[in-house]
């Protein structure tokens, strides 16, 4: 029997079964599991976050190149597994921790610099991990993570194109995607609907951040609101943001006066749709708001 046959062995015996509402879909085969471990550029002095432990699939080979594997899991049943079997190799140490819920700066004491996080997560999940790790931007490392493949595809997509949308913005602004790795359903136990892609996305690539300097939360904000509704043109998404509220005392037709001549000295065009701007259009018009803001 093979190391991931004995283990849904003892899962059954434990009375462990896959949780369909965690995203508990474990990889099965070990050859795949050290492929998906490579896509990771882990050196033998790392110390990786591994976020999902599940049965420890990827644990183990991730654990063989890195110094260190601080493994994070929220289903305490697994958890406790874990523990009773004293299975997981001695260089793991296995938290009981919602990764939505974590402390990030605690995350990047214990694992002592910019994170390196290794995940395979519940696709429910991965556009609010996705959120947090941007969110932690300047703490990140690297992150290479098993998505769905539609997610992954709106991660690399480009203007214009309808998998374009916030998280494709907001993480071009910070780091760089590659798409590494396609997975079949046969991989998992049980398996998905759908084929899954490993991306790495690297905070630390320079030329990602750029040399433009802009209000980080005000670009986020902007891009959240253009893409509020799709359908609707820059002029209506961005009035309805409120970014000019406070210096328009609440006059609704000053806010889209301001809003137009901001869009307009952005050098776009108000019936514009958010889709086809690309990040330096996002970043202008960043720049626009603050100066009127700021006035
Ligand atoms: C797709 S399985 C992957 C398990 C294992 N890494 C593998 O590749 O076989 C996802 C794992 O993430 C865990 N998980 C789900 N939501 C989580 C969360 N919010 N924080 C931490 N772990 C979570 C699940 O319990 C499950 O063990």
């Amino acid at each position: 029997m093979t190391r991931y046959g004995e283990t849904r062995k003892s899962l059954r015996e434990e009375n462990l079964a896959p949780k369909k509402q965690l995203g508990q879909n474990f990889l099965v085969n070990r050859a795949t599991a050290e492929a998906v471990a490579r896509c990771g550029p882990i050196t033998e002095s790392d110390i990786i976050i591994e976020v999902g432990v599940g049965l420890g699939a990827l644990t183990q080979p991730i654990a063989n190149r890195a110094s260190q594997v601080i493994g994070l899991e929220v289903d305490s049943g697994i958890v406790r597994f874990h523990q009773e079997k004293e299975d997981l190799p001695a260089n793991v140490t296995l938290i009981h921790q919602d990764i939505l819920k974590a402390d990030f700066e605690e995350l990047y004491k214990l694992s002592k610099g910019p994170l390196k996080i290794m995940a395979n997560l519940p696709y429910s999940i991965s556009n609010p991990f996705l959120f947090t790790l941007i969110a932690n931007q300047e703490k990140m490392d690297w992150a290479t993570i098993m998505l769905q493949k539609e997610v992954a595809d709106r991660l690399t997509a480009e203007p214009g194109t309808k998998q374009y949308g916030i998280p494709t913005v907001l993480l071009k602004s910070c780091a760089t995607v590659k798409s590494l790795l396609t997975l079949k359903p046969a991989e998992f136990h049980p398996r998905p609907k759908i084929d899954s892609i490993v991306v790495f996305i690297d905070f630390s690539a320079t030329e990602a951040i750029g040399s433009r300097i802009y209000d980080r939360l005000l670009f986020q904000k902007i891009v959240r609101a253009a893409f509020s509704q799709r359908r609707k043109t820059l002029l209506n998404t961005l009035t309805g943001g409120g970014f000019f509220k406070e210096i328009a005392n609440g006059d609704k037709k000053k806010e889209k006066e301001l809003t137009r001549d901001c869009i307009k000295k952005s050098g776009l065009s108000p019936g514009t749709r958010a889709e086809t701007l690309d990040l330096d259009a996002f970043i202008d018009l960043t720049q626009t708001f603050t100066q009127t803001i700021t006035a």
